[in-house]
């Protein structure tokens, strides 16, 4: 079969954007164009992906490196020490101008975000994945690969953060999360996007207002490692040794995904208060779908107890703030409170 017609270059020099692979469904295969759901991930090199897009030549000089190649639910702190310190280190290098990184969508919120907290750069980095494989019909990834190459190559994303680029949004790293599986439409943000990439070109409509890569205080250049965070998700008839059970695995701090404000069963206050007088950290957040919003001693007396409030981050995102948070020597609930309001 004839190859796609590569369209001719443009006159001048292209920004260069390196595409860092990680694996996920924009990675994947099916058996058949009808296997949307039922498939493999991580399957597909990335120069595979780069090789069938060749209209990304028009946008950028772009070449590909396999970090990982991997389902994102199996993404490590170890992994994401190592992909931050590489996606740094590419940032670093006066001849690249920004670095796409392609990701499973099950924890993409989480690496996002971590990346838009330690990585000290202006330069556009963007994560990205898809919702259906390859091989599926009407598959989402060439379109959101390429989104993500133009907004990687863009002027007008520097200093914006780390970006995702799914189904034509730009969303902050900071807040995108999944918030529907299996369809297309997965990513949303309480806050709404940041713009859209339409035919090429990006179209902007807000900035985030919280601190982030270049103006954030963590550097993945001076951290080698995270230490160990849970999440205990909570629901009617909680039982409170799940939250000891964590403690005593090694969680220096603990995120409660509460109900509603990130409320406490009253039988499970007298667990994390103990909890919290023997060193680990308590992080009340909430398990509301669309985004809650915990409040500092609206439901619990948080002064009182010493506990943290996650504001709007919801559990997954307060995990990843504690940790990084964690890696400052001697922090303290008052530090990582005001690390809570103001990343
Ligand atoms: N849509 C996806 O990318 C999900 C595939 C896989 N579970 C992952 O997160 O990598």
């Amino acid at each position: 079969a004839a190859q796609p017609a590569t369209p001719a270059p443009v006159a001048g020099p292209k920004p260069v954007v390196v595409v860092v692979a990680t694996g996920g469904t924009i990675a994947g295969a099916g058996a058949s164009a009808l296997n949307s759901a039922t498939y493999q991930a991580a399957k597909v090199p990335v120069d595979k992906l780069l090789a069938g897009l060749p209209e990304l030549a028009e946008v950028a000089t772009v070449r590909g490196e396999q970090a990982f190649q991997i389902a994102s639910e199996s993404f490590t702190n170890d992994k994401l020490v190592a992909l931050g310190k590489r996606v740094s280190a590419l940032v670093k290098d006066p001849s690249v101008d920004g670095v796409v990184v392609t990701h499973g969508t099950d924890t993409l919120e989480e690496t996002s975000f971590f990346l838009n907290l330690v990585v000290r750069t202006d330069k556009p980095i963007v994560v990205v994945g898809s919702m259906r494989p390859g091989s599926a019909m009407s598959a989402d990834g060439a379109l959101n690969l390429y989104d993500a190459v133009v907004l990687a190559a863009s002027p007008t994303a520097r200093g914006q953060g780390v970006l995702v680029a799914m189904n034509d949004d730009i969303l902050s790293g900071r807040d995108a999360s999944k918030r529907v599986n299996i369809k297309t439409s997965a990513f949303s943000s309480p806050w709404g996007p940041l713009g859209m990439i339409v035919e090429g070109k990006t179209y902007w409509f807000r900035s985030l207002a919280k601190r982030h890569t270049a103006n954030s205080e963590f550097d993945i250049d001076r951290i080698d490692a995270l230490p160990e965070v849970a999440i205990v998700y909570g629901s009617g008839a909680m039982n409170p040794s799940l939250y000891e059970a964590a403690a005593k695995a090694g969680a220096k701090a603990i995120v409660h995904a509460g109900t509603g404000n990130g409320s406490v069963a009253n039988y499970v206050v007298p667990t994390l208060r103990a909890l919290r007088a023997a060193g680990t950290l308590v992080v009340r957040s909430s398990r509301v779908g669309e985004g809650g919003f915990v409040l500092r001693n609206a439901e619990q007396p948080d002064d009182q107890y010493d506990w943290v409030v996650a504001h709007d981050l919801n559990p997954q995102k307060a995990k990843i703030l504690t940790a990084v948070a964690l890696t400052l020597p001697g922090l303290t609930t008052a530090e990582l409170q005001r690390i809570f309001w103001t990343y």
